[in-house]
């Protein structure tokens, strides 16, 4: 495996006056991406279910530059309050649906209960989340990144529920990028390869960096946050105006080889 650092090329100050809000702001790329977008100049607002997490990114930034509540994403009230309080007190220009999430097994083991819970979290608040965005995306003429996964046109072993969650997000992405396009506003999928964010750190590392990134990934390297980061707040600068309706693969080219794929025997 050979690693790369995130690499930051947009200007200081790209972002003067953007107001974001970013979902599970707390950890991985949530925290990542809050940290770039405030680099270059934006307020970020994040939401995440611990405190403490959240608290820790506000660290890694200029005070005045972030605030957070703490919310579930599942709780639809809850959450649309947040997104309008955040609208109403600084405007909202970029919605960054990251939070998500899912555990690894094979359909034949998801009960309707973790059913129900990967597609609550991975579509159902997503679209709840942008929806109540709209009226203050409109008035900014904003923008939205979905974060999904590389490789979520051709399925994943393992991950049936959050790969259709996923695709699900990916229509609501394109079908919102029609309806809304004439208000200016642009959605867009980003989907990164194996990033080795704590999240991962459960998994047997055999099988995350000797299948997933060695031998799953054709540039054998994982996606640094960081780049993510970046490609979200260029989506966000006025050099993204005329992208939306895309899904943007981040993974060093995993969604050309065999697949990215949760259970380790489908590389046997
Ligand atoms: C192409 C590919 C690209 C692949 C791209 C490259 C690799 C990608 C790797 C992706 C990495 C990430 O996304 S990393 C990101 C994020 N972090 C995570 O995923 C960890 C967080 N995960 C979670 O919190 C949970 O999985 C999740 C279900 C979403 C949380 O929900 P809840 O808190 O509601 O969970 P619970 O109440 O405990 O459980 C709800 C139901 O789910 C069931 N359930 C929970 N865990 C279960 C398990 N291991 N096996 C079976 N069933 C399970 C329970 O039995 C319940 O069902 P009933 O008993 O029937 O009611
Ligand atoms: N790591 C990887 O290899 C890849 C990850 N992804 C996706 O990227 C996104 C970020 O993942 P990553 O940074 O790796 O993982 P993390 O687990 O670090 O990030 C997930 C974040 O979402 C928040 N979150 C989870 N559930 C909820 C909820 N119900 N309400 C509010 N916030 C919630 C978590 O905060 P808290 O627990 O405080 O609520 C956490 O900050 C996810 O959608 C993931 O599926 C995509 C491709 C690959």
């Amino acid at each position: 495996m050979t690693a790369t650092k995130g690499t930051r090329v947009l200007a200081p100050g790209t972002l003067d006056g953007l107001s974001a809000l970013v979902t599970g702001a707390g950890s991985g790329i949530g925290r990542a991406v809050t940290v770039r977008l405030a680099e270059l100049g934006a307020h970020v607002t994040g939401i995440g279910r611990h405190e403490d997490t959240l608290a820790a990114t506000g660290e890694l930034v200029d005070s005045g530059a972030y605030d957070y509540h703490v919310c579930d994403v599942r709780d639809l009230d809850a959450v649309s309050a947040v997104v309008a309080d955040t609208g109403r007190r600084h405007g909202l220009g970029l919605l960054v649906n990251n939070a998500g999430g899912q555990f690894f097994a094979r359909a034949d083991d998801i009960s309707p209960g973790g059913w129900r819970s990967v597609l609550d979290l991975n579509l159902t608040s997503v679209f709840h989340i942008t929806k109540a965005a709209h009226p203050f995306l409109a008035a900014s003429r904003g923008a939205v990144v979905n974060i999904s996964l590389s490789g979520v046109e051709r399925g994943g072993m393992g991950m049936a529920h959050s790969i259709a969650a996923r695709a699900g997000v990916l229509g609501l992405t394109r079908t919102l990028a029609l309806e809304w396009a004439a208000e200016g506003i642009r959605l867009n999928c980003l989907g990164p390869g194996t990033v080795l964010t704590h999240a991962l750190s459960d998994e047997a590392s055999e099988h995350v960096l000797g299948n997933l990134v060695d031998r799953a990934t054709p540039m054998r390297t994982p996606t640094p946050p960081e780049d993510v980061a970046e490609l979200v707040a260029f989506l966000a600068s006025p050099a993204g105006a005329l992208m939306t309706g895309q899904l943007l693969q981040i993974d060093g080219g995993a969604h050309l080889g065999p697949g990215l794929h949760m259970l380790p025997e489908a590389y046997r």
